[in-house]
């Protein structure tokens, strides 16, 4: 019963953002706990801490374009802004026509509530949510918590799996509850430190974070999902999505982890840096053959 709420919930918090999305399982073969704590809220949404500002959706840019955008259009204003940060050859769009995400290390920015084209522009991936043939679980582990895993079907490179959602928090907000998370033994909080919002000032100091208490992927040391930062509905390039793609075929059953050491070119990641007698500081157990024996940077 309690496995049947928990999955009502879900479906509940994630109908609307959604909407073609097969239904996300409970899974424990483990021991007896019968779902994730019931503090666990799953969702795409994102809430805002004090002192962070909600988006302005008046100063948000929308293109003029008529039915879906074209990829190699010259006008686009949201085909410039993408170029802005990759130029991606004939197709400005960082998808490819299937929708999936053609490369890894540059910011998304879809198409948004102020644009004119149409709702099927391939410039809308993210916004349209995980797609029906995308199947996921979540899922006890034996040792590291609970996980998110791969459903019955093989998952193709470089498809879009759900949004890192949570709290964004300020820095310093940041660093308060990191310090007590490393001493309860769990932290999701997530540096959104991303290497093109340094703008070439290698001093500038990250503003916001993303806490998602309340849900995420487990991390491994050889991962088969990144994430990106993304813009939709919001113009403050300091607060993107934390969005969550697969970065290779991913196998039925297979666990969906991500590193939280980040990409080596920027600071993105999981925000924690530990001391070794903080409770958060345990072994890896990605089982990785490359397994570099901690989490944390
Ligand atoms: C963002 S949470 C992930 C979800 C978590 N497993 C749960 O049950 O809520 C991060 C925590 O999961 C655990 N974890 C994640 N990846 C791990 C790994 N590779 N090895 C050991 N523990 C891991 C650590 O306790 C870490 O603080």
């Amino acid at each position: 019963m309690q496995v049947l709420v928990f999955e009502a919930e879900i479906r509940a918090n994630t109908a609307a953002d959604e909407p073609d999305a097969p239904p996300v399982y409970i899974v424990n073969d483990i021991d007896d706990e019968l779902t994730p704590p019931l503090e666990f809220y799953y969702s795409n949404l994102m809430w805002h801490g004090e002192g962070v500002p909600a988006p302005d959706h008046e100063n948000l840019q929308g293109c003029n374009c008529v039915g879906p955008c074209d990829p190699a259009s010259k006008t686009c204003a949201c085909v410039k802004r993408q170029r802005k940060y990759w130029e991606g050859g004939s197709n400005g769009f960082i998808y490819d026509s299937n929708g999936k995400l053609r490369e890894h290390q540059y910011p998304i920015f879809e198409c948004n509530m102020n644009c004119g084209c149409s709702e099927d522009c391939p410039n809308r991936v993210i916004q349209n949510g995980r797609q029906s043939d995308v199947f996921i679980a979540i899922c006890k582990t034996a040792n590291k918590g609970w996980g998110v895993f791969a459903g019955h079907k093989k998952i193709p490179t470089n498809t879009y799996i759900g949004i890192y959602a949570g709290e964004y928090l300020t820095d310093s907000e940041g660093e308060v509850r990191g310090s007590q998370y490393n001493k309860f033994g769990r932290t999701y909080l997530f540096d959104l430190d991303f290497w093109f919002l340094n703008d070439g000032d290698e001093e500038r100091k990250v503003k916001y974070c993303v806490d998602a208490y309340h849900a995420g992927n487990n991390h491994s040391c050889n991962p088969n999902c990144v994430i990106n930062a993304c813009y939709i509905n919001e113009p403050n390039i300091d607060k993107p999505l934390l969005v969550i793609f697969t970065c290779r075929d991913v196998e039925p059953f297979e666990e969906l982890c991500f590193s939280y050491f980040g990409r080596l070119d920027d600071d993105t990641g999981m925000t924690t840096k530990p001391d070794k007698d903080d409770a958060v500081y345990v072994t890896c157990q990605c089982g990785a053959p490359d397994c570099r024996g901690t989490i944390w940077r």
